[in-house]
């Protein structure tokens, strides 16, 4: 823990120093690209894509690519906003153990690893809509237990949730940070028909009400509105550009743990890919506030770190282009002529 003994401190100080893009590497990766047999610039986005994890880790290869799912119970579930039971979050974290969720796919078909972490939760946090979800405490050791998941070494991390009710979280956060109505930024998550989005946009406004004039500060919009696996996220995010670990984030909900801390400084997503829109409509215009361009938009609004996942397929694919590609040299290709 920080001197001054507060929790958040030991965050804001990580956030105020993180490292930064490796310039070099950059240099070294775009003189190789330029031999590769293939016309200047015709691998597109996947040659932005090497490019981005070289900056990080130094050179364009991916040995350990991570999934790590994050899962939380939230107390704002008492307010009807989800069509599904809060259980599901504890049977969905049975299922992917058991292989049975999507993401279990998408990790096998494109061969990366997948951890699952559960936060407490038969202990839902407080209901946004009368209380603050966490104490300061609370919050900071989640974000810690997040920063966890770097100490399998990864080299490239996709960040998921699972947490009924937790579109609702991730909304009431949006509307804290980056400002708007509730009806602009909630959803129908797993399925909500109109009445049931109206209630919903009634909460938040609810939540947004209760903690008026104490959500500036973002890692205190954090605590008082966010959820364990938000909070998680958030710490792993910090945790991994501290390692140098370049991270894929998912969809509505992770990106509501990017949010926060873009909120902190902006440069502090530097070394983040954010994997998708997804059909949440709240998440366009969250990616747009902070100015970022999504991989994907294939229509999924799912979570589970699915969207992440199949980014990093092709953030694989990218690399392997860049390493094992030969050169005009090597192939004996000619080269352009004059
Ligand atoms: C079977 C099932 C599997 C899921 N996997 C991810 N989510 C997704 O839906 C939830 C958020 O939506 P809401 O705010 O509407 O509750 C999160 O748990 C999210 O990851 C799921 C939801 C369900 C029902
Ligand atoms: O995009 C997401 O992250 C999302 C959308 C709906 C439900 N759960 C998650």
């Amino acid at each position: 823990m920080s001197a001054s003994g507060l929790p958040f401190d030991d965050i804001r100080d990580l956030v105020a120093n993180m490292p930064k893009a490796d310039r070099k590497a950059v240099h070294a990766k775009r003189e190789r690209e330029a031999q590769l047999t293939k016309p200047a610039g015709s691998l597109g986005r996947l040659e932005d894509l090497s490019e981005w994890v070289a900056s990080w880790r130094g050179s364009a290869t991916i040995l350990r690519p991570l999934v790590a799912v994050f899962a939380g119970t939230h107390g704002v579930t008492k307010q009807n906003v989800s069509p599904y039971p809060s259980e599901v979050t504890q049977q969905m974290v049975s299922n992917f153990a058991a292989g049975g969720a999507a993401i279990n796919q998408i990790c096998a078909t494109y061969d990366l690893g997948l951890k699952v972490f559960d936060l407490a939760l038969e202990y839902p946090t407080g209901d946004i809509s009368v209380e603050p979800a966490m104490d300061e405490k609370t919050c900071a050791a989640t974000m810690a237990f997040g920063m966890e998941v770097l100490a399998g070494d990864p080299d490239l991390l996709c960040l998921g949730e699972m947490g009924i009710g937790n579109t609702t979280i991730g909304a009431a956060l949006y509307c804290a940070l980056f400002g708007g109505e509730p009806a602009e930024w909630v959803g129908p998550g797993t399925g909500l028909d109109e009445e049931g989005l109206r209630h919903k946009a009634e909460v938040v406004g609810r939540a947004l009400e209760t903690h008026k004039g104490h959500l500036r500060d973002p890692l205190e919009a954090l605590r008082r509105l966010g959820g364990r696996e938000i909070a998680a996220m958030a710490g792993a995010i910090v945790a991994a550009r501290t390692q140098r670990v370049p991270v894929i984030i998912d969809g509505f909900v992770a990106t509501a743990a990017a949010a926060v801390l873009y909120k902190m400084d902006p440069s502090s997503l530097d070394h983040c890919l954010f994997a998708h829109v997804s059909a949440e409509p709240g998440h366009m215009k969250a990616l747009a506030a902070m100015d970022k361009v999504p991989l994907l938009a294939l229509g999924m609004r799912l979570g589970e770190g699915t969207g992440a996942a199949l980014a990093a397929g092709i953030v694989k694919a990218a690399c392997q282009c860049h390493t094992g590609m030969a050169t005009f040299e090597q192939a004996a290709v000619s080269t352009k002529a004059g």
